[in-house]
Parts: structure tokens; sequence; C-alpha cells
């Protein structure tokens, strides 16, 4: 057991946190060697299984994060920007890869990820589950394959705590759109329609967001032609998809150099 690496799962009381805490242990193919919480939190201090509701696991949630990440090999991270941001830096300086699920980064927080992957290997992606990933690849296909005549709208569905609007899947299944179209997506992006907007701009790429109850993630790509329509869905029913994503990519990542990497290369799609 001593032998297999170590991964720290930082934010580990949130929805994605506890699930990758209990990916990682369960996997026997590598060992938690850290459980983060932010300063102040209840469970810090406390047995991390215990805090979960279940037997204890002997590994003890700290606030700390640098001391943890130098017991480890890779960490995963899926929390807030800018709690990612500063975990990018300390990541680096530590030499552990940085799996990064957070999603609602802006665009100076792509900036010092870009500054830190110079030091270490981080993968990041807005859906680490394999459907999403083989899905961005259709949607690219399909945008290749048809005219601007056909309009593309994204519409995504999350549970109601979701704080990030459009979803990071959105937006990578809007990148993929505008990458098969041989568009910039940040030029043609229409998203939040309220009131008298006028008509739909020509080639434009839409974005409508739900939110309710306990939805996990739902996205459909929505090709609409003059007399029919395509529609290209994905529909996530357990957050431990995600969870498998991100210890692939933290195993793939420690066989890499420094670097910015996402799920289409851990993947191999
Ligand atoms: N890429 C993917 O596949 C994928 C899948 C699911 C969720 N997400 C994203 O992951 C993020 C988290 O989602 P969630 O539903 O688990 O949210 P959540 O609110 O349940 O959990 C976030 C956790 O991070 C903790 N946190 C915040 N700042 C911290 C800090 N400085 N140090 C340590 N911990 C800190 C919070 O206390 C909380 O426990 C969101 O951005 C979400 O969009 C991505
Ligand atoms: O629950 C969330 O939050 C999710 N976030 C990711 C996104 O923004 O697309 C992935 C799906 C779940």
């Amino acid at each position: 057991m001593d032998d297999l690496p170590g991964i720290v799962v930082t934010g580990v009381s949130g929805r994605m946190g506890q699930m990758l805490a209990r990916e990682v242990t369960a996997s026997g193919k590598a060992r938690l060697v850290g459980a983060l919480e932010r300063p102040g939190h209840d469970w810090v201090g406390r047995d991390l299984g215990a805090c979960m509701g279940g037997a204890a696991l002997g590994v003890t949630v700290e606030d700390d994060p640098l001391p943890a990440f130098a017991r480890a090999r890779a960490v995963i991270d899926f929390t807030a920007p800018a709690a990612t941001v500063a975990f990018a830096g300390l990541a680096a300086q530590a030499r552990a890869v940085h799996v990064i699920g957070t999603t609602g980064l802006a665009p100076a927080d792509l900036e010092a990820l870009e500054a830190a992957s110079h030091h270490a290997a981080i993968i990041r992606a807005g859906n680490m589950s394999l459907g999403v990933n083989l899905l961005a690849g259709l949607v690219r296909k399909v945008a290749a394959a048809l005219d601007a005549d056909w309009d593309i709208e994204v519409v995504e569905a999350h549970h109601r705590m979701k704080v990030d609007a459009p979803s990071g899947t959105a937006l990578m299944l809007g990148e993929a759109a505008a990458e098969g179209r041989g568009i910039a997506l940040a030029d043609n992006m229409e998203s939040g329609r309220h009131g008298l907007t006028g008509a739909r701009a020509p080639g434009a790429i839409g974005f409508s967001a739900i939110r309710g109850g306990d939805i996990v993630g739902e996205h459909d790509v929505i090709f609409a032609g003059a007399g029919e329509r395509l529609v290209l869905r994905h529909v996530a029913t357990d957050r431990a998809i995600f969870a498998r994503g991100a210890l692939r990519a933290a195993l793939w990542g420690m066989d890499q150099k420094p670097g910015q990497y996402d799920m289409v290369d851990v993947l191999g799609l």
C-alpha cells in the first residue's frame, strides 16, 4: 500500500470532494495522503472517514495546503476559482500534478495557471467524464459538416447549488462547436436572453442554463436548421463519472512533463 502514489483532495467536504476521497481510497491505485478544507471549516482537525459518516480513514482534514502537497504526487482540486489559483502556485512549488475540475475561472485565473504549468503538469477540464469528452468530438464534427444556416444552441441543467453559468461543460461544448465551424466562441456567444432581444444574431452560439433540485448535469447541443433539428445529449446521473476521470488524470499526469493538458490528452481521444 505504502508504495502507491499519494494524492491530496482539496475541498474535501464538498459534493465532489467527498466523491473524490472515496474514489481514491477505494481505487487500489493510489493512497489518500491529504484532505484539505478551507480554514475555519468544522471538519478541519477531524478524521475524514468519521466526518463523512463512516469508519475512520486515518486521514485528518487539514487547512494548510503546502505541507500536504509536499507529501503528494498529485492534487485533485474541485473547489472555487480563487482557491484553485492559489493551489496551482503551491502545487507547482511542490512539483505535484494539479488536476483541476473547478469551473468558472476568469481569464486572469487562466493566466495564473499557465504560469504555474511551467513547473508542474496541470490537467484541467470543465468535465472529466468520458461521455462528455467524446460528445465534444462529435459536436466538433457535426459543426464542421453543417453550414452557418444551422443555429447552434447549448442548453444545460444543474442542481440548485451550482454557482457558475454557463457550466464548464457547456463552454467546452460551445468551444468544440466554434472550432468545428472555424469561428472564435468569444466573438459569437449569445447568452442570458431576456426581454426584447431582437432576432438571433446570424452564426451565434447560444447558451441557456437551468438550475434546480439535485440535477447532476445535463447538456444538449442543438443544431437547428430549416425543417429539421439535430440534438446531441449527455446526461450525468452519478458524480462518480467525474471522480473516476479525475483519478485517471492524476495517475496519467504523474508521467508527464510540466505543461497544460486536458481530458482529451488523458483519454487519448
Ligand atoms: N470538471 C468536472 O468534471 C466537474 C464536475 C463536477 C463539479 N465540477 C466543479 O467543481 C467545483 C466544485 O463543485 P462541488 O459541487 O463539489 O462544490 P461544493 O461547493 O460542494 O464544494 C466545494 C468545496 O471547496 C471548498 N473550498 C473552497 N475554498 C477552499 C479553500 N481555499 N481551501 C480548501 N477548500 C476550499 C468548500 O469549502 C467546499 O467544501 C465547481 O466549480 C464545479 O463546477 C467540475
Ligand atoms: O455540479 C457541477 O457544478 C458540475 N460542474 C461541471 C460544469 O460546470 O460543467 C461539470 C458538471 C457538474
